[in-house]
C-alpha cells in the first residue's frame, strides 16, 4: 500500500485544528491530528515543507521504519512541533493499517482491555459556590470523575475558568494577560474541594489541575492540604522540566500526582515513572509522538505502576480523542481519560463514532480510529491567529507560568 499523496488541513470550526490526511494508491486514507495550540501554522508547515516530501512513495504499512526515519533522520530530535507532526503520521498510519485490515484500531494494538474508557468531565466556577453546583451538575449528566476548577477571590482571570459559554483558553490574537498570586490561590483551593467533597460524597472521583503555577514547596503544601478530600490526582502541581522538584513534592504527600500533557516523548517521561514521583501519566496521541510513541511510554510507566491519563482537551481534535479511544480501550495500565465535548461546529467538520455513555467513553467498532473530516466544511472555516494567555505576578508584573 503506498503513499501517494498526503496533505495538511488547517480549519477553525470555533477553534483551530490542523489535521494530516495520506492517501494510498490503494484508495484507503488515513488521519491524522497535528494540532499544536497557538502554534499550529509551524506544525503545518513542518509537515508540509519537510515532512510530505518524505513520505511519497512510501510503503504506508512500515509504520515503525517511518517513525524512525521521521524521528532519527531529522537529526534534531524531539520537540513539540516535531513529535506533533510525526504523531500525524503515525496516527494516519495506524488508520489506514487498521481500515485495510477492516479492523478497528484497537484490535491490532492487541485488542480490548476493558469494555468501556472511564472519563472525567470539567467542573468550572467563578467561586466555590458555583463550582459545587457544576461539579453537582456534572454528576447528572453521568459523570463518576469531576476536575473542578474555581475563580480565586482578588484575581480577576485564572486558569480553568470559563466567562460564561464554551471555555476556550486561547482567546486572543495577541496573549492576553492574567494576573497570578500563588498565596491568594493556596488559601483558596483546600476550602473549595472541603465544600465540593461535602457536597457529592465520597464516591465521586475528584481531579484538580495546578497548571504549573507553583513552586515545589507550594506544590507540597497543597498536596497535604488537600489529603482529607482523596483526590484522584492532582495535575501539573509545578513545572516539570526538573523532574527531581517531584521528589520534594512526594516526601509530604499522599495526594496522587499526575504530569505530562506538556511533554512530547519517553524522555520527558523517563525519570519521573523510574523514580516512582508520579501516579499517573499525561501524555496523548497529539503531542507525543503517536499511537507508536506513546505505546512505548505506557509500557514503561507499567513496570511501575504508573497509569495513563491521556490528556483530552478541546485544542485537541476530535481524530486525537479517536486514536486515543482506541489505545485506552487496548493499554492495559490505563488510568482515565480526560473528556471535554467539543462544539457542534467541530463535531460536524469531524463525523466520528466514539460516543459517551453514563461516564464512560466507547470508541466505535468501524475499520481504523473511527474519526474523518468533512474538508467542504472545513473550508468555510479558515485559520484564526488565537494565542494562550500568559500570568503575571499580581504584586510586580513579573512573567509566571499560566
Ligand atoms: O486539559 C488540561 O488539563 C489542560 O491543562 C489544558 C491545557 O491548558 C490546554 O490543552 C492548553 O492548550
Ligand atoms: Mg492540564
Amino acid at each position: 500500500m503506498k503513499i501517494t499523496a498526503a496533505r495538511v488541513i488547517v480549519c477553525c470550526p470555533g477553534r483551530n485544528f490542523v489535521t494530516l490526511k495520506i492517501e494510498t494508491d490503494q484508495g484507503l486514507t488515513g488521519l491524522g491530528d497535528a494540532t499544536l495550540n497557538g502554534r499550529e501554522l509551524a506544525v503545518a508547515s513542518y509537515l508540509n515543507d519537510h515532512v510530505i516530501p518524505c513520505l511519497i512513495g512510501r510503503d504506508a504499512h512500515q509504520i515503525e521504519d517511518i517513525w524512525q526515519y521521521l524521528y532519527k533522520g531529522a537529526y534534531w530530535r524531539r520537540g513539540p512541533v516535531t513529535m506533533s507532526a510525526i504523531a500525524a503520521v503515525d496516527t494516519a498510519l495506524w488508520d489506514l493499517k487498521a481500515k485495510a485490515a477492516g479492523l478497528p484500531l484497537y484490535q491490532l494494538l492487541g485488542g480490548r482491555s476493558r469494555s468501556r474508557v472511564l472519563v472525567y468531565g470539567h467542573a468550572n466556577g467563578r467561586d466555590i459556590e458555583h463550582t459545587v453546583d457544576e461539579v453537582l451538575r456534572h454528576r447528572e449528566m453521568g459523570f463518576l470523575a469531576i476536575r473542578a476548577q474555581s475563580g480565586v477571590p482578588g484575581l480577576d482571570k485564572v486558569y480553568g475558568v470559563g466567562h460564561g459559554g464554551f471555555y476556550e483558553p486561547a482567546d486572543g490574537s495577541l496573549p492576553s494577560e492574567h494576573d497570578w498570586s500563588s498565596e491568594k490561590y493556596l488559601r483558596h483551593t483546600p476550602a473549595l474541594f472541603a465544600a465540593v467533597r461535602e457536597a457529592v460524597g465520597p464516591e465521586v472521583h475528584l481531579l484538580h489541575d495546578a497548571h504549573h503555577r507553583l513552586t515545589p514547596i507550594e506544590a507540597a503544601r497543597l498536596g497535604k492540604a488537600l489529603e482529607p478530600f482523596h483526590l484522584f490526582w492532582l495535575e501539573d502541581a509545578t513545572p516539570a522540566e526538573n523532574p527531581q522538584a517531584f521528589a520534594l513534592i512526594r516526601q509530604h504527600t499522599t495526594t496522587p500526582l499526575a504530569v505530562g500533557e506538556v511533554f512530547n516523548s519517553l524522555w520527558d517521561c523517563k525519570a519521573l515513572i523510574e523514580q516512582q514521583w508520579i501516579d499517573y501519566i499525561r501524555t496523548t496521541v497529539v503531542h507525543a509522538g503517536g499511537i507508536s510513541h506513546l505505546r512505548r511510554i505506557a509500557d514503561l510507566a507499567a513496570l511501575y505502576q504508573v497509569r495513563t491519563g491521556c490528556h483530552g482537551a478541546t485544542d485537541l481534535s476530535p481524530v486525537c480523542m479517536g486514536a486515543a479511544l482506541h489505545f485506552d480501550t487496548w493499554v492495559p495500565n490505563f488510568g482515565i481519560q480526560e473528556y471535554m465535548p467539543h462544539t457542534e461546529a467541530t463535531l460536524e467538520v469531524f463525523p466520528h463514532d466514539y460516543r459517551f455513555e453514563q461516564g464512560f467513553m466507547h470508541c466505535g467498532e468501524t475499520p481504523g480510529h473511527g474519526v474523518d473530516i468533512d474538508e467542504a466544511l472545513a473550508a468555510r472555516y479558515p485559520y484564526q491567529r488565537a494565542y494562550l494567555p500568559v500570568n503575571r505576578l499580581q504584586h510586580d508584573g513579573t512573567l509566571w507560568s499560566w
